[in-house]
């Protein structure tokens, strides 16, 4: 895991990194550089192919069965070319006439997609072969610790996690407005890259049945600047009333902005939005899913609060899933609104239609 992270690091950064896949060595650098064909192709020696995910494929009307392909890029495709088929920025695709070639991707190419999601990139990579006449280099450069080189399969793995290897790192009482009594516990990811806070409000540990649990993941626009493109600020606030209301129990703030995808992909996805998708096919045309969180670092805090039986506040189904394949016992579901308005709707219109929140009663509201 250790080099995993230094290569997330390297990545962002725009640097390229090598993915060992078997006795193949393959360049890979992120689409988010300036000159990064020009700077592949010299590194490798080779003629760099870009990785794209299923989704983005999907969403410029090509479908595959594999998660990623690989479209080897002709010799005069600009960076502008480049970024129209992997970051769509503009909007709507004139991309489908440059998608000929696609090929399988392979393990090397897997593990480096997972690198950009796990970095919160563009999920799309550039890659390139480490060819003979490179090679000697390469290895140099790698000897003399200038480039990182991981293993694909780590690589792969690299957005997993690693189950019950969170910390528990620092804690303090925080009195909140609404819940003076308030204990915030901080926990990072082995690997260093996230942290995530459980607000422990009055004494959960008195509910002799279910703690009342909410799972809130990060939305730095409506937490904190009240952003009326979502309900989250209202919600986030309502559940820490309604928690202490309760007579105390768990909010757990998860480091999943932008539903996992990270608040500059969460930004690129607004802009989408504002050119007439919906919030989930904007995320689609970026090369995410419907939904990239993963709440596997939640039941990791509850066992480390040691809490298993829970009521949670929310209207999302995946989420009482989750936590039930992740063994905590969900006895209740108790729904938690935001208030509608112009700019939400829409929004909270595509999470009941396209990702089965159980938003009714808000939305009929308003009919
Ligand atoms: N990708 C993306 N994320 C968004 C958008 N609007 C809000 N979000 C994110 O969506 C997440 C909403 O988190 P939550 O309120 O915990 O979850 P939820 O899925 O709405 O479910 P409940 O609130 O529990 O019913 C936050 O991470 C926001 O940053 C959007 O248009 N696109
Ligand atoms: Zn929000």
């Amino acid at each position: 895991m250790y080099h995993i992270e230094r290569a997330i690091f390297d990545i962002r950064r725009g640097l390229p990194v090598v993915i060992q896949a078997g006795d193949q060595q393959l360049l890979v650098q992120a689409l988010e550089g300036g000159d990064s064909v020009s700077d592949l192709t010299a590194l490798s020696g080779s003629r760099p192919s870009l990785v794209l995910t299923r989704h983005r494929l999907d969403a410029m009307g090509v479908s595959i069965t594999a998660d990623a392909a690989c479209l080897p890029l002709a010799a005069h495709m600009d960076e502008r070319a480049l970024h129209a088929l992997a970051v769509a920025e503009q909007g709507q695709d004139e991309a489908p006439a440059m998608l000929s070639g696609l090929q399988p991707a392979g393990m090397g190419e897997r593990g480096a997609v997972a690198l950009m999601r796990r970095a919160l990139l563009i999920p799309a990579a550039l890659i390139a072969e480490v060819s003979d006449s490179a090679a000697e280099a390469i290895a140099q450069r790698l000897a003399k610790g200038e480039l990182l080189a991981v293993d694909a399969v780590e690589a792969e793995a690299c957005l997993a996690g690693a189950p019950g290897m969170l910390k528990r790192v620092s804690e303090a009482h925080i009195p909140l407005e609404d819940a003076a009594d308030s204990r915030f516990v901080l926990f990072r990811e082995p690997d260093g890259l996230r942290e995530h806070v459980a607000v422990v409000i009055g004494r959960p540990e008195a509910h002799t049945d279910a703690v009342p649990l909410r799972m809130h993941s990060a939305c730095l626009t409506g937490d904190l600047f009240g952003s009326l493109r979502c309900d989250c600020g209202e919600q986030l606030r309502n559940a820490v009333a309604d928690i202490e209301a309760m007579g105390g129990g768990v909010l757990l703030y998860l480091a999943q902005e932008g539903r996992g995808i990270g608040l500059a992909n969460k930004l690129r996805a607004y802009t989408l939005q504002d050119g007439g998708l919906d919030t989930v096919d904007a995320d689609q045309v970026l090369g995410f899913g419907d939904d990239e969180r993963d709440y596997a670092v939640a039941v990791d805090m509850l066992h480390a609060l040691e809490i298993s039986r829970v009521q949670l506040l929310t209207n999302n189904p995946l989420k009482m899933q989750a936590l039930r394949e992740g063994g905590i016992e969900v006895v209740a579901r108790q729904a938690l609104y935001g208030r509608l308005n112009d700019h939400n709707h829409r929004y909270l219109n595509a999470k009941a239609t396209r990702a089965g929140h159980l938003l009714e009663d808000v939305l009929s509201s308003q009919r």
